[in-house]
Parts: C-alpha cells; sequence; structure tokens
C-alpha cells in the first residue's frame, strides 16, 4: 500500500490536513485507532464561531449543540465578570459528530479514511522513513507513504519515534476531568460558558460550564499536572460547595492538555507533527481545536508545496511560519498565563471588580489596552507587582 501521505489521528489536526492535501489531488490515507472516529472524546466542545468561516468548515447543525453568546467569569469571591455579544461568539459543539463529519470531509475531497487502525512504528530503510505499521483488526499492515504526519494527539508517539524530543514534564502538562451531566437546581445562563477561577477552586486551571442544552452542560476543571490531588478531588468539590448533585452524569471525559509550551521541531525529515501532538494549544485556556485547524492548514500548504515540487525539505517552512506567527503569538500567551497562575485570590478578586467597568466586547476579543484602561481607574490594583508584570507582557 503506497500514499503519498498517510496520517495518523482523525481528531481535528488530521482530518482538516488530510482534506486540504487530497483537495489538491495527492493520494491520502487517514488511520485511527478508534473504532468510532470522534469517541470517545475528551473535550468541553467549546469553539469560536468564526473558526468554520476560517478553515471552511460548514456551519452544521448536526454537530452544533447550542450557539453561546459570550462568557461570565467568576472570581474566587464570587465576583461576576460577564462578557457578553449580541450575536454568537461561538458554539458548544459534539465533538462525537464533528470528527467524524471532519473525516467525511477528507473523505469527500478524496482521502482514504481506515477507523480502528493504529499506527505502531514507524518503517525505515536504508536509514530512511518510508512508512509506517498499523494494526488493523488483529493485522499487521505496511502503509508506505511520501510524507507521515503525526496528528496524533497529546500521547502523541510519532514525533519521538522520528527522532524528535517530545518529552512533556508533567508540570506541563493540566490534568482535565469533566462530566456531560444535568444540572439540576443549578443556575446557569445557557447562552453563556461560565468559567470559575481560585486557587482553592482550580490551582492554575479553572472550572468550565459548557451548556449544551439549557439543563445540561459539560461540567470539567483544568488543573496543573503535578498537583497532589487529582483533577476529580477538586471537581467534586467545587460540586459539593455549590450544591450540585452528581446524580445525572451522562458522560465522563479524562484527559492531558499540553499547556507548558510547543514543540521546537515541527518536522523531521518527512514526519510532519501537528495539533496535541505538536502541544499547539492556547496555554492559557487550554483551548486546542483552533490551534490544530491553523497549525493543520500551514502544514498541508507545505505539504502541497513539497509535493509539487517533490522536495521534502520544503517542509521546515512549516516550522518556520507556525512559530513566527502562532508560536510568537502563543509564547507571548504562555508568559502571561506563567504570571496570572502566580496571582492570590485577593488578585483574583480585585482584578475580576476592576475590570467589570471595561468595555466587555473588547475585553473578549482580548484587547489588553482595554483592560490596562479599566485597571488605571484601580490604583490599588494596577500598581500590584505582580499585575504590572502581567500588564508589561501583555501590551
Ligand atoms: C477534558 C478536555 C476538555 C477540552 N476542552 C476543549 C474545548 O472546549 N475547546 C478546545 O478547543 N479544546 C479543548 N480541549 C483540547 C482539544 O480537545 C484538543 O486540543 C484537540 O482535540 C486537539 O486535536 P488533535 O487533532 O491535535 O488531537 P486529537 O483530537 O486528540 O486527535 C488525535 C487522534 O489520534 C488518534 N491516535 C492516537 N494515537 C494513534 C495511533 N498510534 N494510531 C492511530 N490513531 C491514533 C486518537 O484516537 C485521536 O482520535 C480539551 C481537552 C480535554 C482533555
Amino acid at each position: 500500500m503506497h500514499y503519498d501521505v498517510v496520517v495518523v489521528g482523525a481528531g481535528i489536526a488530521g482530518p482538516i490536513l488530510a482534506r486540504n492535501v487530497a483537495k489538491q489531488g495527492y493520494s491520502v490515507l487517514v488511520i485511527d485507532k478508534k473504532a468510532e472516529i470522534g469517541s470517545p472524546k475528551r473535550c468541553g466542545e467549546g469553539l469560536g464561531i468564526g473558526t468554520f468561516e476560517k478553515y471552511d468548515i460548514p456551519y452544521d447543525k448536526r454537530f452544533i449543540n447550542r450557539e453561546i453568546y459570550g462568557a461570565a467569569i467568576y472570581s474566587p469571591n464570587g465576583h461576576k465578570l460577564e462578557l457578553r455579544y449580541n450575536k454568537a461568539s461561538g458554539v458548544i459543539l459534539e465533538r462525537k459528530i464533528f470528527d467524524k463529519m471532519l473525516a467525511y470531509y477528507a473523505a469527500k475531497a478524496g482521502a482514504d479514511v481506515m477507523a480502528k487502525t493504529e499506527a505502531i512504528g514507524l518503517i525505515r530503510r536504508n536509514g530512511k522513513i518510508v512508512g509506517l505499521k498499523a494494526k488493523h483488526e488483529g493485522e499487521t499492515l505496511e502503509i508506505n507513504a511520501d510524507i507521515i504526519v503525526a496528528a496524533d494527539g497529546v500521547e502523541s508517539r510519532i514525533a519521538r519515534w522520528a527522532g524528535i524530543n517530545s518529552f512533556l514534564p508533567p508540570h506541563e502538562l493540566d490534568s482535565a476531568y469533566e462530566y456531560e451531566m444535568i444540572l439540576k437546581d443549578f443556575e446557569f445562563d445557557p447562552d453563556l460558558i461560565h468559567l470559575y477561577f481560585g486557587n482553592e477552586v482550580a490551582p492554575r486551571g479553572y472550572v468550565w460550564i459548557f451548556p449544551k442544552d439549557e439543563d445540561r452542560a459539560n461540567v470539567g476543571i483544568g488543573i496543573n499536572g503535578d498537583n497532589p490531588n487529582t483533577a476529580k478531588y477538586y471537581l467534586e468539590k467545587w460540586l459539593k460547595e455549590n450544591n450540585i448533585k452528581g446524580t445525572k452524569i451522562l458522560e465522563v471525559n479524562v484527559g492531558g492538555v499540553p499547556v507548558g509550551g510547543f514543540l521546537k521541531e515541527l518536522t523531521k525529515e518527512n514526519v510532519v507533527v501537528v495539533g496535541d501532538a505538536a502541544r499547539q494549544v492556547n496555554p492559557m485556556h487550554g483551548g486546542g481545536m483552533a490551534e490544530a485547524m491553523e497549525a493543520a492548514t500551514i502544514a498541508s500548504k507545505w505539504i502541497v508545496k513539497a509535493l509539487e515540487e517533490e522536495n521534502l525539505e520544503l517542509l521546515e517552512n512549516y516550522t518556520t511560519e507556525w512559530w513566527t506567527n502562532d508560536g510568537e503569538r502563543l509564547m507571548k500567551v504562555l508568559k502571561i498565563r506563567q504570571i496570572s497562575e502566580k496571582l492570590s485570590d485577593d488578585e483574583l478578586d480585585a482584578a475580576v471588580q476592576a475590570l467589570s467597568g471595561a468595555d466587555a466586547e473588547k475585553l473578549a476579543a482580548g484587547d489588553y489596552k482595554e483592560v490596562f484602561k479599566a485597571l488605571i481607574k484601580h490604583p490599588k490594583v494596577l500598581l500590584k507587582p505582580r499585575m504590572l508584570k502581567l500588564l508589561r507582557e501583555a501590551l
């Protein structure tokens, strides 16, 4: 079996990359170890509305549970900062359907797709990587390919097999735990996502409520991976403190989110790494779907060029382009996260209170000048050394 490109992983990055390359007439195979693509999911399923148009994904009601109009942020002592738009700013997906449909779009563009097929090693001939071995229904397949794409998520092994240093220390990983549940007797606005902060609530992270219905939501938490307590412990504690009974749980999701930085080397020889496998996740909020789509878009452009010009060295341009644009932006976000994770509960309270008066739309768009304008009216908050450090990084 020979393909121009074999893609390991049919999550977000894999199928988008496969679709883009197959559209240009190249032969592409996508494999995923899951028997059903998309299931089980490990995700809060929140995605910005702009991604559909940007990455040419149909806005299909089959995978959209609910449109979202903004966010409510809660400080440790209960101050609320509401960022509300008058039009939908995001959606809560049904990823089990979304991932499967992304694989369907790749297949419609010409790619072959094989579920229940697990990559188990690379094939080298005369020192060169020429394909991979995969297990399918107990059978070992040899898949030869000019280019191999590691879109195999946070537990990626392909990059390591290719010789890329992908060691991930526990501190650089967030542990996430989530219930899809019925929220009975708990008031929440189902048009907003709700984020709860505090060092006792979720160290380094937050508790989220991502509504899928008026009374059904993904309720999850992310915390630092080297915490002596588990994410489940903190989520259960938060539910108890908020008198939420965990008696109507429809799904349990557990997973790791790489939030400590990005792979330096995104390609090695003819191997290309995208998405969580390359740790291309926003280190502030842990969202990785949009970042995976962006990386897949850049990588697919250079894969097509490399195939057109029969020059695999062109693949390195993916590393350069990603680092110049997204890498630099996300490194700045990482620095801000590293400072903000040290804020005390009092500082968090003061900041949320101070920001309540700011222009919500500008804040939601990440306009740090608006943050500064709001904080300057509260010199006691602004002049805290950590707050100044944070603004220095942001502005
Ligand atoms: C609890 C939780 C909540 C999250 N919430 C959000 C959110 O609300 N919004 C957001 O944007 N992001 C969220 N994320 C992050 C988001 O899920 C990931 O960033 C995103 O899925 C990355 O896409 P990907 O294609 O890189 O990898 P994945 O979606 O993880 O896909 C990788 C695929 O590779 C397959 N695979 C792995 N190894 C092999 C192998 N050897 N052979 C064959 N197949 C293989 C897997 O089965 C999987 O299907 C969350 C993560 C967690 C854990």
